[in-house]
């Protein structure tokens, strides 16, 4: 069946889905469009701010009448209420705040992968010190979390969707050692861009959570460039043991670099430092090292935002045709200077968090 039928089998279905205050769920005015993917299908349901218990069982039951219609599908129904995060105040008045942190099961400690805008590197930066970590003997995985480019099924070689047990647990995938997941997999080319807001954390909420990690000492998150609604839904769920950020010289002026680094202080997640990609040009015929960028830059910048500089990762061709085949250089070319440049980092990250490794 085609998508939008599919979807429109879907929406029929939910015409047996009754709602509170009488009506049927497929008539309500708060249910979202149905999107579906080759692996999953989503919508979301709104409902007026203490109605979500009551929705519980539409809820419940929307999943069911979905899944019956797309058996072997990932099925995500999310409820929503428009509320916002209760601050201090309101927490001190009564009304509920946000839901208590959880671990995700199977992984003993997560590091996330930002950057202040896009295309500096930050999904080369993550799967590269992804498998730099398991070179340091850990058991690492990688979950893509960059709806508006999710890269790493091209950085890793990753193809198809994930397998879906019959529990609904995702398998993930299986690369280089590392298991991996990406939110990707379970979209359509077009469809970032209807996939946001409650949507889109509640997909990332699924694909954390309800992943079969195994047992992984580290897991790496790989943010979307900037700070949004993924960045905060996975800080407020979760304990995330810290961030790197990833920024070039260009960058150096790091305006959109600092906005990032000012939202994860105030949400008192842990900044591990700041990695200067693209930094130096290494001369393929000779070797040669060429800072056309002058020096230095990055490591001044890290001290004025007052973190850890971790290293610089130079501006090689080999960097971009091996991960766009799906080599990465850590893994490709172990003891090529781009992958000396991911292992010192990696190395320089667990020695100034020696909790990671436990
Ligand atoms: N050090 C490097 N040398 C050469 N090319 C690089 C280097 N780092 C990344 N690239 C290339 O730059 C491009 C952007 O990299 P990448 O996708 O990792 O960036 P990003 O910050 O994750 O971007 P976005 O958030 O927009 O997806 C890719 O083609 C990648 O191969």
């Amino acid at each position: 069946m085609a998508d939008i039928e599919l979807a429109a089998a879907i929406k029929s279905a939910l015409d047996a889905v009754e709602i509170p205050g009488g009506g049927m769920l497929s008539g309500y005015a708060g249910l979202s469009e149905i999107i579906v993917t080759p692996s999953a299908v989503a919508f979301a349901i709104a409902v007026a701010p203490g109605m979500e218990a009551a929705f519980g069982p539409a809820r419940d039951a929307a999943q069911q009448a979905a899944q019956a219609v797309a058996p072997g599908r990932k099925i995500m129904v999310s409820l929503t209420s428009g509320k916002p995060p209760a601050t201090g105040q309101a927490a001190a008045q009564g009304r509920p705040g946000p839901a208590p942190k959880q671990a995700v099961p199977g992984v003993k400690r997560i590091i996330a992968v930002g950057s202040g805008k896009g295309g500096v590197g930050k999904s080369t930066t993550a799967v590269n010190l992804a498998l730099a970590f398991a070179a340091e003997g850990l058991s690492v995985g990688i979950l893509d979390a960059d709806l508006y480019g999710p890269s790493i099924p091209k950085l890793l070689g990753l193809e198809g969707k994930p397998a879906v047990r019959e529990d609904g647990i995702f398998s993930p995938h299986n690369a280089f050692g590392l298991k991996a997941m990406s939110i990707g997999s379970m979209l359509n080319p077009d469809q970032a861009v209807v996939w946001r807001g409650p949507m889109a954390t509640s997909a990332l909420r699924q694909l954390l959570r309800e992943t079969d990690w195994g047992d992984l000492d580290l897991l790496v998150v790989d943010l979307p460039p900037g700070t949004g609604d993924i960045h905060i839904s996975l800080f407020q769920q979760s304990e995330v043991d810290g961030v790197v950020i990833v920024s070039t010289p260009q960058d150096l002026a790091l305006i959109d670099a600092k906005k990032a680094i000012d939202m994860l202080r105030r949400m008192g997640v842990p900044l591990l430092g700041l990695i200067e990609n693209m930094s130096y040009f290494i001369a393929p015929d000779t070797g040669a090292r060429y800072d056309i960028f002058g020096t230095g830059g990055a490591e001044a910048a890290a001290k004025t935002l007052d973190m850890p500089f971790l290293g610089a990762v130079p501006l090689v061709m080999s960097i971009r045709e091996n991960s766009d085949t799906g080599q990465p250089p850590v893994v490709s070319a172990p003891t090529g200077p781009e992958a000396q440049a991911f292992r010192a980092i990696a190395a320089k990250i667990l020695q100034g968090s020696p909790a990671l490794r436990r």
